[in-house]
């Protein structure tokens, strides 16, 4: 049974809110990026200004994750203002039994890794379309590339099986930058046999900045599904 798209944003605020939820006064918070991840940053500062939280900076992942924090009265730091990221909240693009992910769909996979491998507790928020029995079966693999690399760096995942695409904007003529100035190509794969080997494969391509995979660096999964018709919260630790 397919999913409506309204079903979905509500899942994902579900699952937003929970994560929110579990944090406490005074921790450093990884502000992850994404529709879902929002969420959780609007619950993070409804908890601030109800007085339930206190003290709490947030570490964007994202340009549109500090844009988001400030919106909602998180006092933003970067990663040279703290020596610790207690817990980091962030959605995924795919998810696989073994917890690995495909994340990048906003293009924001760099910093996301940075910052999500720094948690002591890592959240990852997705709705139940994000899992997958494969890896790869529903979403390509995002690589951030220099752009005077993209050349080489196209004919270097060719020789390894995959089909780049270089992501072009929606509301821009040309390709996708990112935060950091560079391109994504969004590289697909038939099959994704050993995904910790492909993750590092990957980022031993000289001009590659960082990949999408995500391998062993999820602590819980909050999954947003409907059982009897109702939306209920999965947690996968
Ligand atoms: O990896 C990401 C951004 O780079 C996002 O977390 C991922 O694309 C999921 O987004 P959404 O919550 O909107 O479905």
């Amino acid at each position: 049974m397919s999913i409506s798209a309204e079903d979905i944003k509500k899942l994902k605020q579900e699952v937003g809110i929970a994560a929110a939820q579990r944090v406490k006064s005074g921790m450093v918070v990884g502000l992850g990026t994404g529709s879902t991840t929002a969420f959780a940053i609007e619950e993070l500062g409804r908890r601030l200004a109800a007085g339930e939280l206190t003290d709490i900076v947030g570490i964007p992942t994202s340009f549109q994750a500090s844009v988001l924090g400030k919106k909602y009265g998180i006092p933003i730091r970067s990663l040279d203002d703290v020596d610790r990221v207690d817990v980091a909240i962030d959605g995924a693009d795919e998810v696989d039994p073994h917890k690995t992910l495909i994340k990048g769909g906003g293009a924001a996979h760099t910093r996301e890794k940075v910052v999500d491998s720094l948690a002591t507790l890592f959240i990852v928020v997705v709705d139940e379309s994000k899992l997958v029995d494969k890896l790869g079966s529903t979403f390509a693999v995002p690589l951030e590339v220099l752009p005077m690399a993209i050349s080489p760096v196209t004919r270097a995942v060719e020789k390894l099986g995959g089909k780049p695409d270089l992501r072009m904007g929606i509301k821009k003529d040309g390709p996708v930058i990112t935060d950091q100035g560079n391109m994504v190509l969004d590289v697909t794969f038939e099959a994704i046999a050993d995904a910790a080997e492909l993750e590092k494969t990957l980022n031993n391509i000289p001009g590659v900045v960082e990949n999408g995979l995500f391998v062993g660096v999820t602590d819980l999964i909050l999954v947003g599904e409907f059982k009897d018709g109702k939306p209920q919260i999965r947690e996968i630790s």
